[in-house]
């Protein structure tokens, strides 16, 4: 017997589906993602705390689920939104299939809905905060949740989210033939910043010879610098930037100690911050996989994956702040270079492989720019 489930909207929206993930009522924002694959990454990715993901692409589930593409140690997402999940997956990688995968965590999910509708909704009202109820459920109460949900605005999230314990990372690519992570010599010591980080970015910057080690969010600036590292690296996260306050004044300390130091998505907004700059919240943000961004040093465009809410305004860049990279969907900041000190950012997702690698360069800029710093003081 399939147990019924119900999306409910703030405004009163109501979608009937069934339950594929676990019984329960969950809240948050509900917000549409338009990639066609990752939904594992997706749901393990902690920038989606609080928030309740549609998916667009109708199928999902298609290729089951599998530890080792987990991005986090727990599933921080509020719950899954879908049209349809398969009977079966069918991969060789696959070990569960996603229903069983949502279940084992925890986690609310509802199938069987006209996800199409709620994406026009979303899109053209903007994000809106929602409750997904599945097993006994009531739209009253469903509907009273979705609208005590306070909103992501002025929400911290990075240190909610964020490990408690400051640990090593030494574990590169995924190596198919024999199934295990690759571990490659390391020749820069990088202290990266947990605001939420997803296990590729520490992957790809570990496979680029970087000694990882993993702070928590609220580590202040003198521990990390006592460290002595080559470089810092600012990860992505959820809920909002702006009151992130420890964040903003320990990178403030490494832009004065002149340290390379590389932001993605939520680092990208912290290092705006902390340079003086200001976030805004977007009406329905970006969540996809391919986006298209204006390299503005080279023209060239990527195609990027991307996951925000929040985004850098560019009038309130100071002077020594360059836009090195815009989005060509909506003319919003994706990047940014200090012009006198070695920190650059980007919005978008570098580490995420929904197909293109356009942006995994940047990985090799903050490793030169680490090059070139200590070269500079030989
Ligand atoms: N992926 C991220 O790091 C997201 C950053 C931030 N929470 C936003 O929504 O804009």
């Amino acid at each position: 017997m399939t147990d019924s489930a119900i999306l409910v909207l703030e405004d009163g929206t109501v979608f009937e589906g069934v339950s594929v993930g676990a019984p329960g009522l969950s809240v948050g924002e509900v917000v549409f993602n338009t990639a066609m694959t990752g939904y594992q990454e997706v749901l393990s990715d902690p920038s989606y705390a609080r928030q309740l993901v549609t998916l667009t692409y109708p199928h999902i589930g298609n290729t089951g689920c599998t530890d080792q593409d987990d991005e986090a140690s727990k599933v921080w997402a509020s719950g899954l939104i879908v049209r349809n999940v398969p009977r079966r997956p069918s991969s060789w990688r696959s070990q569960v299939s996603l229903p069983e995968w949502l279940r084992a965590r925890g986690i609310v999910a509802i199938s069987e809905i006209d996800t199409r509708k709620l994406t026009r909704l979303l899109r053209d009202r903007g994000s809106m905060n929602g409750a997904v109820m599945a097993g006994d459920v009531n739209v009253e109460q469903a509907l009273e949740a979705a609208r005590k949900f306070p909103g992501l605005k002025g929400m911290d999230l990075a240190k909610v989210v964020s490990t408690t314990e400051r640990y090593s990372w030494t574990d590169g690519q995924l190596d198919l033939d024999s199934n295990a992570f690759v571990t490659l010599p390391a020749k820069f010591k990088v202290v990266a910043y947990d605001y939420g980080v997803k296990t590729n970015i520490l992957r790809m910057l570990a496979e680029r010879g970087c000694e990882l080690t993993v702070v928590p969010a609220q580590t202040p600036a003198d521990e990390v610098l006592a460290l002595k590292p080559d470089g810092v690296f600012l990860s992505n996260g959820p809920g909002d930037p702006e009151p992130c306050d420890y964040a903003v004044d320990a990178i403030r300390s490494f832009i004065d100690a002149k340290l390379p130091t590389f932001g993605i998505c939520l680092g990208h907004q912290l290092l705006a911050l902390a340079a003086g700059a200001k976030t805004l919240k977007m009406p329905h943000g970006h969540h996809g996989a391919n986006h298209p961004v204006q390299d503005l040093d080279s023209g060239k465009v990527l195609i990027t994956s991307q996951n925000h809410g929040f985004a850098v305004d560019e009038a309130s860049l100071p002077a020594n702040v360059r836009v090195t990279h815009r989005s060509l969907f909506d003319g919003t900041n994706q990047g940014i270079a200090l012009t006198d000190a070695p920190a650059f950012s980007f919005q978008g997702h570098p580490e995420a492989s929904p197909g293109p690698h356009d942006v995994a360069p940047l990985f090799d800029r903050f490793v030169a720019s680490m090059h070139n710093k200590n070269a500079e003081s030989r």
